[in-house]
């Protein structure tokens, strides 16, 4: 907001009237002095004292003109029938008015209350003359206690000897709140004069409030602080800005203008002068930090006298913001001092400019949303809403930091262990240790085989998926959630990927027709996919691709999900589902960093097995016409199925998993009063699913990165035996990598996953508290998927069963599920030959 004389905008240097000029400097020199607090670099610098500066423009006349309406008239006199009332009455009808009569001071403020949005009174008339049946002073006060009466004109009927009683004997009536007296009469000239005069002053009076409540109105709706004093500098009204802003409300804060701000605005307001600009520190109820900001003044008065001052300070968060700009850190929210803003002026041209491009990131908008939000809320809302759009300002937005959770620490080393390892970014701190022997394979325990297994395929002509009797039957229920994948993988000698492949993409999804592929290669591919799979891993086997895949395929059948993604979408769900871990070490990211491991160097320490499987999928497929399933498309189709494929697979990184998590649910997921159905079963307030962002492509990604990432770690919510079997399988590989990492005098991951005293329930139990069940409640939601949650709530209740029966090691948990009716658990996966396909493939 800036202060207008006629039509322009203010921007000149004053002179300093010597009345300031011996404590500042002669006049002159204070004239040349440019402010400190420059705004822009447009401005010039501000004044100090502006003496001679006009008044304030006065509210224009057509700002207190009311259009003539009917009078209203509210009469309240205890007699039935009294004839001074008839008298008024009849007056306000011969004036086109109306007129109505109560008895009592409660009946007149039930009127004022029930009328008062469609016809208050404008003239309300009470017979004064019988104080013991109406307390005449007590119900003016009542109304004018009322909101929205102060332009109601209220006449006491008095009795003639009370009126000439003395010279002031109309003060009591004044002070309680009548506008005027009326001796009794009958008179219908006299009834009618006072009638239509209170009507005109009833109507000046309405113009007058209107034209205050829609300049506070103005006010409220401004960015600058606002506040307006009496001559003490009693504060009598803020804007919601400076209420927002200092924290609290003028009801409730601070009375006097110097209990809450001090500095050189405030001595010039009680210097005589009219209008100013100078610096004022402001203090905020939230910090103790005082700011300091430049304030445009001015002294109102409609005769020589001030009757009002007011005070203009510039908003504070866009100060704030200019001065962050730049430079990350310095946008946390501090105190500003003068000399810090005028060397902000020096960078302003170039921050005008950029300003002047049309950038803007989401977050920007978000923040500025947020402190819109703030105005007029209540302090401790807006310190809610300060604390977090400060969090908003960081860019580790969805980095999870682990709890400070005394229960989860002291009790549960185990979770803490296996989820702090799952989702941190941070390696453990290394150890000088380089990696010994030849280092362009990938795990320590095991040779990748790249390349090798096209060889041993390729020249075969006329494939046919070889499939036993028992084979075939296992890979009917193929789209079931309880899909034995172990007898699959049994079945199938090590291979359940090819076959499970084939059966799925092939056979149920014909993802040939949406890739312009034929079976053959879409075989080779699956085959040189698997054969890049560790076999020698317990858990990132070609097993678990095969679940993942299966677990895609599953949810890719529901409605949901058909009616969302395209043929070619879910064609590449599928893909990556398989490639999703192609050769896995069968050792973390984390390991491979702290081993100096060249993946770890090549991908710079970041997401390296994501990345490593992303770009070995496509490495194998385009490497070989054979199984080159993208070589019929077009350039673009194959670019949108390879960014898809990729997307998917960096999707299943841990570290990111808050991150996927919580932009599907804020995206999905509503805050609602709790409908039965689409609830998420949270402790706190229930989420409602809410679909209608489907519509945007870039909301499709987060339900294709959800989709793979539940599907990874779908085994804890599979039925007991196979999530039982999965938790025993990645449990070993865990205690194979710390004893390497011991072995190789490696930091430890995860020191608790020490298969001497780990815990496998307890780990279990942490990693379904904390990684599985909001996921699953959300991804189960939003698929119609209940038994998702079902089933990782049984398992973690039979873990807990099994944590109370003292079951800790693999041989404990082995000897638990001789219960089951599981395939007596493998202590590695059938090997693979690594240079033939055992069983997929015939000539
Ligand atoms: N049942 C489980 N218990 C503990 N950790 C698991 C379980 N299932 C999956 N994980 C972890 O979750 C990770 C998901 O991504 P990865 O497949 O790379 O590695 C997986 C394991 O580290």
């Amino acid at each position: 907001m800036r202060w207008c004389c006629g039509s322009t905008i203010k921007k000149h240097v004053y002179a300093l009237d010597s009345e300031f000029g011996s404590s500042s400097g002669s006049p002159g020199a204070r004239a040349g002095r440019r402010s400190s607090l420059a705004l822009t670099p447009e401005d010039e610098p501000l004044v100090d004292v502006a003496n001679r500066s006009p008044p304030p423009a006065n509210i224009p006349n057509a700002m207190l003109y009311s259009p003539p309406e009917p009078l209203e008239l509210l009469c309240v006199f205890p007699e039935r029938a009294s004839r001074v009332c008839a008298a008024a009455c009849a007056a306000v009808a011969r004036a086109g008015g109306e007129a109505r009569s109560v008895r009592s001071a409660r009946d007149t403020l039930e009127a004022l209350r029930r009328d008062s949005d469609t016809k208050q009174p404008h003239v309300i008339v009470v017979d004064a003359r019988q104080p013991q049946t109406l307390d005449a002073f007590l119900l003016a006060r009542a109304v004018r206690g009322t909101k929205n009466t102060q332009h109601i004109i209220l006449i006491a009927v008095v009795k003639k000897s009370v009126y000439l009683k003395d010279d002031f004997a109309v003060l009591p009536y004044l002070d309680a709140g009548y506008n005027r007296i009326m001796v009794e009469t009958l008179s219908a000239t006299a009834w009618c004069a006072e009638v239509l005069q209170s009507r005109a002053a009833a109507s000046a009076a309405r113009a007058q409030i209107a034209a205050v409540a829609a300049l506070a109105a103005a006010a409220d709706r401004c960015r600058d602080l606002i506040a307006v004093t009496d001559e003490q500098q009693k504060i009598l009204l803020a804007n919601k800005s400076w209420s927002k802003v200092l924290g609290w409300r003028v009801e409730e804060g601070p009375k006097q203008l110097s209990d809450t701000a001090g500095g050189e605005a405030l001595r010039l307001a009680t210097s005589g002068a009219r209008d100013w600009e100078a610096p004022i520190t402001l203090r905020r109820r939230t910090t103790p930090d005082p700011v300091l900001v430049p304030c445009r003044g001015a002294a109102i008065g409609l005769t020589k006298s001030t009757s009002h001052v007011v005070f203009v300070c510039e908003p504070i968060h866009a100060l704030e913001t200019e001065r962050g700009r730049g430079s990350l850190h310095s946008i946390r929210r501090g105190s500003l001092d003068v000399r810090s803003v005028a060397s902000d002026g020096l960078r302003r041209t170039s921050l005008a400019k950029l300003q002047g491009l049309p950038l803007e990131a989401p977050i920007t908008k978000v923040i500025s949303l947020l402190s819109t939000a703030t105005e007029g809320a209540p302090p401790s809302t807006v310190a809610y809403i300060e604390r977090a759009v400060d969090m908003l300002r960081t860019s580790e937005l969805y980095s999870p930091q682990m709890r400070d959770d005394p229960k989860m620490r002291v009790e549960d080393p185990i979770a803490t262990d296996l989820i702090g390892a799952l989702l941190s970014r941070e390696q453990v701190n290394t150890n000088l240790y380089f990696m010994q022997g030849p280092t362009n394979t990938l795990s320590s325990r095991r040779s990748s085989n790249d390349s090798t297994v096209v060889r041993s395929q390729t020249n075969r002509s006329n494939i046919k998926h070889k499939t036993t009797g028992q084979l075939r039957e296992l890979l009917d229920t193929a789209l079931s959630w309880d899909f034995e994948i172990f007898k699959l993988e049994e079945l199938t000698r090590g291979r359940p990927l090819a076959h499970l492949g084939l059966a799925l993409m092939a056979g149920r999804f014909d993802i040939c027709s949406a890739l312009e592929c034929d079976e053959r290669t879409l075989l080779h591919w699956l085959t040189i996919v698997e054969t890049n799979y560790h076999a020698v891993n317990t858990y990132h086997n070609s097993t678990h691709a095969a679940d993942v895949l299966q677990a895609v395929a599953y949810f890719l059948e529901k409605d949901r999900l058909k009616t969302v993604l395209e043929p070619l979408e879910a064609a590449a769900a599928l893909l990556a589902a398989a490639a999703h871990d192609v050769d896995h070490p069968g050792t973390s990211s984390a390991f491979l960093c702290n081993a100096r491991h060249p993946l770890a160097v090549l991908y710079n320490d970041v997401s390296v097995l994501e990345s490593h499987h992303a770009a070995l999928t496509f490495k194998l497929t385009l490497n070989d016409d054979r199984v080159n399933i993208f070589k019929n498309l077009e350039r673009d189709t194959y670019k949108q199925v390879r960014h898809n494929v990729i997307d998917m697979i960096l999707a299943t990184e841990m570290t990111k998993h808050f991150e996927h998590l919580a932009k599907f649910v804020n995206v999905f997921y509503a805050k609602s009063s709790g409908s039965k159905e689409d609830n998420m079963h949270t402790d706190q307030e229930p989420l409602a699913l809410d679909t209608t962002a489907l519509s945007l492509p870039e909301n499709v990604v987060l339900v294709k990165r959800m989709m793979i990432k539940c599907a990874d770690v779908s085994n804890a919510s599979r039925p007991q035996k196979f999530a039982f079997e999965w938790a025993r399988r990645i449990a070993e590989e865990y205690f194979l990598q710390t004893d390497e990492e011991k072995a190789k005098d490696l930091p430890v991951v995860m020191p608790m996953f020490d298969r001497a005293t780990c815990s496998i329930p307890r780990s279990q139990i942490g990693f379904i508290d904390y990684i599985i069940m909001d996921m699953m409640e959300a991804w189960a939601g939003f698929i119609d998927m209940p038994e998702l949650v079902n089933h990782a709530r049984q398992n973690h209740a039979r873990w807990h069963e099994l944590d109370d029966a003292g079951v800790t090691t693999l041989a404990d948990v082995r000897r638990a599920q001789r219960h089951l009716a599981l395939p007596a658990p493998t202590t590695t996966n059938p090997p693979t030959t690594g240079t033939t396909t055992t069983t997929t493939t015939e000539e």
